[in-house]
C-alpha cells in the first residue's frame, strides 16, 4: 500500500497543509505527484492535489484508519519540485496551499464536480479546453493508378487538392462541396486515408517584417559578454542570476535566443517571460523563427482551449522553450535550464490577485530548486535588481550585471530634448503639442518616416495642477501630492486624511495656491483627442494609428494595428502606455511624449522610478535603423531628475538621487514593503479588523530593528463598489520572512466579520 498527501480545494473553507490519504491497489498507477483526486472528507466528497506519495504511513495513524482516495480526476499537472515550488509560494506571499497550487493546473480546470446518477463517478466541471482531434486525409499510394469515374467530380477535386499534401477534412469540405462523403468512398477504396491527429490551437502568424530574428553575423561585445555570463550561470547550475543591463535595441533578444540555443544543444529547455502586452506576433515570431514548433505560447488573450494545447505541447515533451506572461513560470516544463524574464524592471510581473506573486522572486526560486539559471534583461533595471547586484548576492545566489552600452551595426542612440510645457503656456501655446514637436513631426513627414506618440494615461486626472507654474497642490503636513475627488470638489490627503473642498478650472472661483492663476486644472487629454489635433496638423496622407485599450479590445486587434503601422509608408503610431517597449520599427525617427509627468505626483514611492523607466523605454523606440532618431519630451517638470536622466542617457542623474531618498526613507530596494488591505460593506467592520491586526502584527514586531508598522489608514481609493477599503504597510528588513509573520497575523485574527482581506507582500499598488 501507498499514501498520498493530498491538499484539499475546499473554497469555503481554508484548510493549510496537506492530508494523508491511501492509495488503492487498482490506482496505483494513475495517483502520482500532480494529479487532481476525489477523497471524503468531513463526511462529503472534496477535490484535492497530490503533493507527495510515500510507501510508509504517516507517522502516528494506523493505517486502517486511513481513508482512501477514492477517484483520480485529472492526470498529473506538476512534479515534485513544482509542488515544493507551491508551498514556497504560499509561505512567502501568505496565501493558502490550493491558491498556490492552482496556477500550475492544466488551462481550463476547474474545481466543481458533478455526476451525471447517484452512482456514476464523479467529473470536475471543466471549461470545454481538453484537447481537440481533427480528422486528416492523405492520398495513399493506390492513387498513383486510380481514375475515378467520369460522374464523380467531387472524388476528381478531392484528389486534385490532396496532391498539394494532407489536409484538415473540415477544410476540403470548406471549398468542395460534400467532400466529406467523397473522402469516404475514396477511403473504402484505399485511395485516401484518414488519420486523427491531435490539432494544436494557438499558434499565430503575422506578416510583420521584424517578426523574423535572422541571425546576426556576429554578436557584438556586450552581446558576448552577456552570453557568457548566462552560460556560467546555467553550467554552476545552482540559480545563479544575470542581469543583462542593455540599453534600447542593445540587442537582449539575440542574447535571449543564443542563450536557449545553448541551454537546449545540452537537453535542457527554457522558460521565456515577457511583459503581457508585449507578447505580440512581433515578439513570438522571433521565437518561432528561431525554435519553430518546439516554441509553445502561453498568454491571457488565448483562448482557453488554445492555452489548453499549448499547455500540452510542454507537458507530453514536444515543446521545450516556453513564451509567455507571467504565469508561464507554471508551465510543466520538468527539466528547465534557464529562465529568462525580459524587461524585468515592469510592474506587470505582480500579480495583483492571490497568490500575489512577484515572477522575478518565483523564477529566482525555481531557478534555485531546478538548477537552473536565471536572466534578467531591461534596459531600466528595477532599482531591487540593480542593488541585489552591487551586493553581489541575494538569498544565496550569485547576481551579476553586465552591461550592454551600445546598439549593434552603429545605429546610435537618439537626441532627446525635453520641453518645459509651462513656459509654452506661458508664450501662449495652449494646444496638446509644443512648438518643436509640430516642428518635427512635420520635418519627420517631409522625410516620409515614421513617429510615435506616446500619451501617459497612468493617474490621469487624479490630481489638479496649474498649466501656469506647474504646481501641484500638496498636503502642508505630509508633502504627498493632493489627489482630486471631481465628484466633492475636494482635495484629499491619503497619508493623514486631511481633506479641504476646492473647485477646479473652469470654475471663477479657482486659483492656484501658488502663483494665483485661474488655469487650475485637473490633468489629461485622451487618446482621441490626440487623434483628432493630429489629423488637423499632419497632410490626409500621413496614416494615423491609434493603439489604446479602446482599440486594442478585439482578439487580434494589437497586432493588426501593428501590421498597418508596418506596411505605412509614413505612419504616426498614437497610444498609451502599451506602445513604449518591445516595438522595433527601424524606420521610426521621431518619438514624441505628450505629457511625461502624470505619473509623478502619485502617491507612490516608485512613481519616479516608473516615469524614467517608461521615459527612457519609449524614447528608445527612434532611431533603431540606419537613420537617426529624435526625441521630444513635453513636461511641466523640467528639472525632475528622471527627465534629466532621460535627455542625457545618463542614468546615474536620475538613479543616485533617487536610491539616497529610498535608503533615507527606509523603502524598497533597502526593505520589503508589505500592504495588507482590508475591505468590505460594513465601515465599522474594516476598521474593527484593520484595527485588530495592526495590533496583532505591531505586537509581534515588537522593536525589532527594520521593522515598522504603518497606518491603519483609508487607501487612496477609499470606497470602491460600496466598500471602504482601509490599509496597513509593514515595512521590514530585505531578508524578513514577512509573509510567514502576516499570514500568522491574519491567521490568528478572532473574527473578521465580512470583511475580505488582502496580504500584499512586496505590494506594487499602493493605492
Ligand atoms: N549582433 C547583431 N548585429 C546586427 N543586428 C543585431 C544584432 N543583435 C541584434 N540585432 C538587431 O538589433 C535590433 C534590436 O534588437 P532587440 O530588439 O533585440 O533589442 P532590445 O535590446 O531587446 O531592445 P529593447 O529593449 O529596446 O526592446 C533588432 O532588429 C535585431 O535584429
Ligand atoms: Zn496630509
Amino acid at each position: 500500500m501507498r499514501y498520498a498527501s493530498v491538499v484539499l480545494d475546499i473554497p469555503t473553507r481554508s484548510l493549510d497543509g496537506a492530508f494523508e490519504y491511501a492509495i488503492p491497489p487498482e490506482l496505483e498507477h494513475e495517483v502520482k505527484t500532480g494529479a487532481t483526486v476525489l477523497v471524503s472528507f468531513s463526511h462529503r466528497v472534496a477535490v484535492g492535489y497530490v503533493v507527495a506519495t510515500s510507501p510508509v504511513p504517516p507517522a502516528g495513524l494506523k493505517s486502517e484508519k486511513i481513508n482512501p482516495i477514492e477517484q483520480v480526476l485529472a492526470p498529473p499537472a506538476f512534479d515534485e519540485t513544482a509542488a515544493a515550488l507551491a508551498a514556497w509560494i504560499a509561505r512567502e506571499y501568505a496565501c493558502t496551499l490550493p491558491d498556490a497550487i492552482r496556477p500550475f493546473l492544466a488551462p481550463g480546470q476547474k474545481v466543481k464536480v458533478t455526476r451525471s446518477a447517484p452512482d456514476a463517478p464523479w467529473e470536475l466541471q471543466n471549461e470545454r479546453a481538453g484537447a481537440v482531434d481533427a480528422r486528416w486525409a492523405a492520398l495513399a499510394l493506390a492513387a498513383n493508378d486510380y481514375e475515378p469515374a467520369r460522374s464523380a467530380s467531387r472524388q476528381r477535386a478531392v484528389i486534385e487538392a490532396l496532391r498539394e499534401g494532407p489536409q484538415r477534412v473540415s477544410e476540403l469540405s470548406a471549398t468542395i462541396p460534400g467532400a466529406a462523403s467523397a473522402v469516404s468512398a475514396l477511403e473504402k477504396r484505399g485511395v485516401v486515408v484518414v488519420e486523427t491527429r491531435r490539432q494544436i490551437r494557438g499558434g499565430d502568424q503575422t506578416t510583420l517584417s521584424s517578426a523574423a530574428a535572422p541571425r546576426p553575423e556576429h554578436l557584438t561585445a556586450g552581446q558576448r559578454a552577456a552570453l557568457a555570463a548566462i552560460d556560467a550561470a546555467r553550467t554552476a547550475a545552482r540559480g545563479d542570476v544575470v542581469l543583462v543591463d542593455g540599453v534600447t535595441g542593445s540587442g537582449k533578444t539575440e542574447v535571449y535566443l543564443a542563450a536557449i540555443e545553448h541551454a537546449l544543444a545540452q537537453g535542457t529547455g527554457a522558460l521565456v517571460l515577457v511583459p503581457e502586452i508585449s507578447l505580440t506576433a512581433q515578439t513570438v515570431g522571433r521565437f518561432r523563427s528561431r525554435f519553430g514548433d518546439n516554441v509553445a505560447v502561453l498568454h491571457s488573450r488565448l483562448s482557453t482551449g488554445e492555452r489548453y494545447d499549448q499547455w500540452d505541447l510542454v507537458r507530453s515533451g514536444r515543446a521545450h522553450v516556453v513564451v509567455g506572461a507571467r504565469s508561464a513560470l507554471f508551465a510543466p516544463l520538468a527539466n528547465v535550464g534557464l529562465i529568462i524574464i525580459d524587461e524585468e524592471h515592469e510592474g506587470s510581473y505582480k500579480q495583483d490577485k492571490s497568490p500575489r506573486y512577484h515572477a522575478r522572486e518565483v523564477a529566482a526560486e525555481l531557478a534555485r530548486a531546478r538548477g537552473a539559471a536565471l536572466a534578467l534583461g531591461s534596459a531600466t533595471p528595477s532599482l531591487e535588481s540593480l542593488q541585489r547586484c552591487r551586493a553581489g548576492s541575494f538569498r544565496g545566489a550569485t547576481w551579476t550585471r553586465v552591461e550592454m552600452p551600445e546598439r549593434p551595426g552603429g545605429s546610435v542612440l537618439p537626441r532627446v530634448t525635453v520641453v518645459d510645457m509651462a513656459e509654452q503656456f506661458r508664450g501662449g501655446g495652449r494646444g496638446v503639442f509644443s512648438g518643436p514637436l509640430v516642428q518635427a513631426l512635420r520635418a519627420m513627414v517631409e522625410r516620409r518616416e515614421k513617429a510615435v506618440l506616446l500619451l501617459n494615461r497612468r493617474g490621469f486626472a487624479n490630481f489638479l495642477m496649474c498649466r501656469e507654474c506647474g504646481c501641484v497642490p500638496e498636503c502642508p503636513h505630509c508633502s504627498t501630492a493632493l489627489t482630486y475627488h471631481e465628484r466633492g470638489h475636494m482635495l484629499a490627503c491619503h497619508s493623514c486624511g486631511r481633506s479641504w473642498p476646492v473647485r477646479a478650472y473652469p470654475d471663477p472661483s479657482t486659483s492656484c495656491p501658488n502663483c494665483g492663476s485661474r488655469y487650475l486644472a485637473a490633468f489629461g487629454v485622451g487618446t482621441q483627442r490626440v487623434e483628432d489635433e493630429l489629423s488637423m496638423l499632419l497632410p490626409p496622407d500621413v496614416e494615423v494609428i491609434r493603439m489604446d485599450a479602446d482599440t486594442t479590445r478585439a482578439k487580434g486587434a494589437h497586432q493588426r494595428l501593428l501590421e498597418r503601422f508596418d506596411a505605412a509608408e509614413c505612419a504616426v503610431l498614437v497610444g498609451t502606455q502599451m506602445i513604449a517597449k518591445g516595438l522595433d520599427f527601424p524606420e521610426v525617427t521621431l518619438v514624441g511624449v505628450i505629457n511625461a509627468d502624470t505619473m509623478l505626483k502619485l502617491p507612490d514611492f516608485r512613481a519616479a522610478e516608473r516615469t524614467y523607466d517608461l521615459l527612457e523605454q519609449v524614447a528608445g523606440r527612434a532611431g533603431r535603423g540606419e537613420r537617426p532618431g529624435e526625441v521630444i519630451v513635453q513636461t511641466y517638470w523640467a528639472t525632475h531628475p528622471a527627465m534629466r536622466a532621460v535627455a542625457s542617457h545618463d542614468r546615474s542623474v536620475f538613479l543616485d538621487a533617487e536610491l539616497a531618498e529610498r535608503a533615507e526613507s527606509g523603502y524598497p530596494p533597502f526593505s520589503r514593503l508589505a500592504n495588507v488591505i482590508v475591505w468590505g460593506r460594513s465601515e465599522r467592520d474594516v476598521r474593527a479588523v484593520t484595527d485588530e491586526l495592526a495590533a496583532a502584527v505591531r505586537a509581534r514586531v515588537g522593536r525589532t530593528p527594520g521593522w515598522e508598522v504603518l497606518g491603519p489608514a483609508d487607501c487612496v481609493k477609499a470606497r470602491v463598489k460600496d466598500q471602504t477599503r482601509r490599509h496597513l504597510m509593514v515595512k521590514a528588513p530585505v531578508d524578513a520572512d514577512v509573509g510567514a509573520l502576516l499570514g500568522a497575523c491574519v491567521a490568528g485574527l478572532s473574527r473578521r466579520a465580512g470583511s475580505n482581506i488582502a496580504v500584499d507582500i512586496d505590494a506594487y499598488d499602493m493605492m
